[in-house]
């Protein structure tokens, strides 16, 4: 039997499995580069599935028409099978054609109100749908996590029950390994009644994370579309370098911070482990990408983060009554509760400011809630940018014609939110 330390992770997102040809080089990456070790490969929905299911969820739960919306997900999945299976084949598919059955029954049994519990049970279709094709194309044994991954009850934000996840994933895991590669999905989990949970969108990566942890894996490698963990998204900064190696702790500020390529809560359980995250191109395996392990750095390039769809919201006692700790208790409690986090907050004697997500039906709901204690203000489509290890240079550019509503600064790390461009 293998060593479980010997084991390694792979997590493929939603561009490595886009369609036919990207499930095929997914193959021969998992082939050719585990290099023979025990292969543990979580996978999320294929392409954009994630936000089309979101989409027909939402049309279903407001009792519009989805036929179309479903029509699409099913002709697009199927159209993938076909290519990589030959059609008979893939019509014949009992995994998928019993998944797409099960949420068609999902959709038509939808009950009015209880929106995020139902979310996640159609929303993880996603994750089902992917595994089943790439486990076929791969010849790779199907675990369905979601036994395994534990969570409470906190829909679309599942927490995890570290314990009973490890307890479960070292019993099942360990014995499936030495028959081949295994595929699970990413982004689920399930409660102690079985009820399927989601971990947060674009929660993959953390899954990943939770399969290494508790199985003690060699390494992670997180395979994206980039060459490695760069200084900043390309695809919105020109100009951006690589990081060969960085740190747990700079990679865990920067994706809290909004770096969408690694979600933030991935870094905890592989750093208190030990276990390097690897970031690689699955357009260029061979390429070196950036591992993220315990290392020292004299000095870094400054990086740059960019948050869109921001609100700030400001709130001002009503009788000028400085802002208190009382005061900030009722407000801290009031964003918790519509489950609104902040990114960012700065205060002055009567008012009080914090920068969050801006979602309509949430702060409706904050407004209920403070609007008798407090004159609320907010501005919403504005943008919220960090540059971690800044410099002179990169603040200007990064400033330079922008409207600034607020601005903070600690020895590392600039922020600013400005009207979006
Ligand atoms: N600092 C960064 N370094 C590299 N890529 C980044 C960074 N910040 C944001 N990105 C974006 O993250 C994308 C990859 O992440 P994501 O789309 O979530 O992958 P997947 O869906 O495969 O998990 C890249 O295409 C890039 O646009
Ligand atoms: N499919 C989920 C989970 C995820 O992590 O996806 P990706 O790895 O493609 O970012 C989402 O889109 O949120």
């Amino acid at each position: 039997m293998h060593e479980p330390h010997q084991l390694k992770v792979y997590k493929f997102g939603g561009a490595s499995v886009k369609d036919a040809a990207a499930i095929r080089n997914l193959c021969h990456i998992a082939r050719e580069h585990a290099a023979g070790a025990p292969l543990l490969i979580v996978v999320s929905a294929m392409g954009k599935t994630t936000n089309a299911l979101e989409e027909l969820y939402h049309r279903a739960h407001s009792h519009l028409d989805y036929g179309p919306q479903l029509h699409s997900l099913r002709a697009f999945h199927y159209a993938v099978a076909d290519e990589l299976f030959g059609p008979t084949e893939a019509a014949a598919d009992e995994a998928l054609r019993a998944l797409f059955q099960e949420l068609e029954d999902q959709l038509g049994a939808l009950e009015p109100g209880d929106y995020d519990r139902q979310y996640d049970q159609v929303v993880s279709f996603g994750e089902l749908l992917a595994t089943r094709i790439v486990s076929r194309a791969l010849d790779a044994q199907w675990l369905d996590c979601r036994p395994l991954v534990r969570t409470d009850h906190l829909w679309r934000e599942g927490r995890l029950d570290w314990a009973t996840t490890e307890q479960n994933i070292r019993s099942a895991v360990p014995p499936l390994l030495p028959r081949g590669p295994v595929v699970t999905q990413g982004f689920l989990g399930g409660t102690g009644s079985g009820q399927t949970t989601t971990l947060g969108r674009e929660g993959s990566d953390f899954t990943a994370a939770i399969f290494a942890h508790c199985l003690q894996a060699s390494s992670v490698t997180i395979w994206k579309d980039v060459a490695g963990l760069l200084n900043a998204d390309p695809k919105i900064f020109d100009d951006t370098v690589r990081y060969p190696e960085i740190s747990y702790q700079e990679t865990i500020e920067m994706a809290y911070y909004g770096a969408s390529v690694i979600h933030p809560k991935t870094i905890k359980p592989l750093a208190v482990k030990r276990i390097p995250l690897l970031v690689k191109s699955f357009l260029d395996p061979t390429a070196e990408g950036t591992i993220i392990h315990d290392c020292r750095h004299d000095s870094l390039p400054p990086a740059f983060i960019r948050k869109t769809g921001q609100c700030l919201v400001s709130f001002e006692s009503k009788d000028l009554t400085f802002i208190s700790e009382e005061n900030l208790e009722v407000i801290f409690g009031a964003l918790a509760q519509v489950r609104l986090k902040i990114h960012l907050m700065q205060n002055s004697a009567i008012s009080f400011s914090v920068c969050t997500d801006f979602s309509a039906y949430r702060l409706d709901r904050l407004l209920d809630m403070l609007y008798e204690q407090f004159t609320i203000h907010y501005n919403t489509g504005l943008e919220l940018y960090t540059i971690k290890n800044y410099d002179a240079a990169s603040i200007q550019r990064l400033t330079q014609g922008r409207d600034l509503l607020l601005e903070q600064r600690t020895r590392q790390t600039f922020q600013f939110v400005s009207r979006g461009a």
